[in-house]
């Protein structure tokens, strides 16, 4: 007797803006149609929606969203940040009763804050925020990789009346993309991603640019010599701009209290240094090599 295999936790998957997130979550799905029977990608670039049909890592390509969300039972929105608001509300109208909306932007507060609105004349979808910890310096739809959410931690951030359902669904989706769960709040979230995720964007894209303004100013070579340890910052400054303009903007507070936290340490480095407290010198450097020790140890790097 074969197995019947068990029905998929979606009919129909719709991914708006099938990126390096949304074409992950596509090729992945593609591979293990456990998730959902149809896939539907829709973007507002005709160039990329013509390069999703020629990968092959949808069933059909809407550029419309309105038009693509019809009938889907989940929407997963994997735009920047600062569109996220705006197309919640062109597509909510158009889901139908019961259907799940959820979207994987780096920044929660100000992004729920602006979905709600959207959802306000339609308590019958479940908006389920999530944040995948797993990325890549690239973007668009060449980018993306089935394996890429692989033992990185998944946020999700229910709010209070989402019915439990729509969260165990789409909890089950990140599992099946191999990713592990937490759940907490928007708040939290902002401020933990901050310290771990957009203060090192910003620190990166700004010791590039001084290197670069400095280059310039004394018409040396000074970033032919980079070596690997400002090549590694160079990794993640090669980012996407719109993105990242987005990630700021729209975390701002917490960003700009982790950047003073920052600015703080690195004054008493300065200092230590002036005075030559070889002590505090040597904690610092000391509790770096602690950190990305555990991380390894941990498989985490
Ligand atoms: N890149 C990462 O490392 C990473 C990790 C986790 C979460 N995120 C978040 O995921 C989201 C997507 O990031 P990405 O790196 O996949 O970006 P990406 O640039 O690779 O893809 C975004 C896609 O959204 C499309 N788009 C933009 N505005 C649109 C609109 N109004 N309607 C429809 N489509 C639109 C773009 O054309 C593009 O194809 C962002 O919110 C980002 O903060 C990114
Ligand atoms: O690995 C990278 O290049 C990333 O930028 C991924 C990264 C991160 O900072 O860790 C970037 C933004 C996200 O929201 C989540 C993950």
């Amino acid at each position: 007797m074969t197995a019947t295999p068990s029905a998929p936790l979606f009919d129909r998957l719709v991914i708006i803006g099938p990126g390096l997130i949304g074409s992950s979550i596509l090729r992945r799905a593609m591979l293990d149609r456990g998730i959902a029977r149809e896939l539907v990608a829709s973007d507002i670039d005709p160039k990329v929606c013509e390069r999703v049909r020629e990968l092959g890592i949808a069933d059909r390509v809407v550029q419309d969203a309105k038009e693509a969300v019809r009938d889907a039972d989940c929407v997963i929105l994997c735009v920047p940040v600062g569109v996220i608001g705006t197309v919640a509300a062109q597509v909510a109208p158009a889901m139908k009763p019961g259907a799940i909306l959820s979207e994987v932007g780096s920044t929660k507060v100000s992004v729920i804050n602006a979905v709600l609105p959207a959802l306000a004349s339609r308590p019958d979808i479940a908006f389920v925020p999530a944040h995948p910890m797993a990325g890549t310096e690239y973007s668009g739809p060449d980018a993306g990789f089935p394996s890429l959410f692989e033992n990185r931690w998944c946020l999700l951030l229910p709010l209070e009346n989402t019915p439990p359902d729509a969260v165990a669904r789409i909890s089950a989706m990140w599992e099946a993309m191999g990713a592990r769960l937490r759940t907490m709040t928007p708040e939290h979230h902002d401020r933990v991603c901050a310290i771990v995720s957009h203060l090192p964007h910003l620190l990166a894209f700004t010791i590039c640019g001084t290197a670069d303004d400095l280059a310039d100013e004394t018409r040396s070579e000074v970033l032919d010599f980079a070596a690997s340890g400002f090549r590694d910052f160079t990794r993640i400054a090669a980012s996407d701009p719109t993105m990242w303009r987005d990630i700021f903007l729209n975390n701002r507070e917490a960003l700009l209290e982790m950047l003073d936290r920052f600015m703080a340490d690195a004054q008493a480095m300065a200092d230590a240094i002036r005075k030559g407290d070889d002590t505090i010198i040597v904690d610092r450097i000391a509790r770096g090599r602690a950190i990305r020790r555990t991380l390894i140890e941990n498989h985490q790097a």
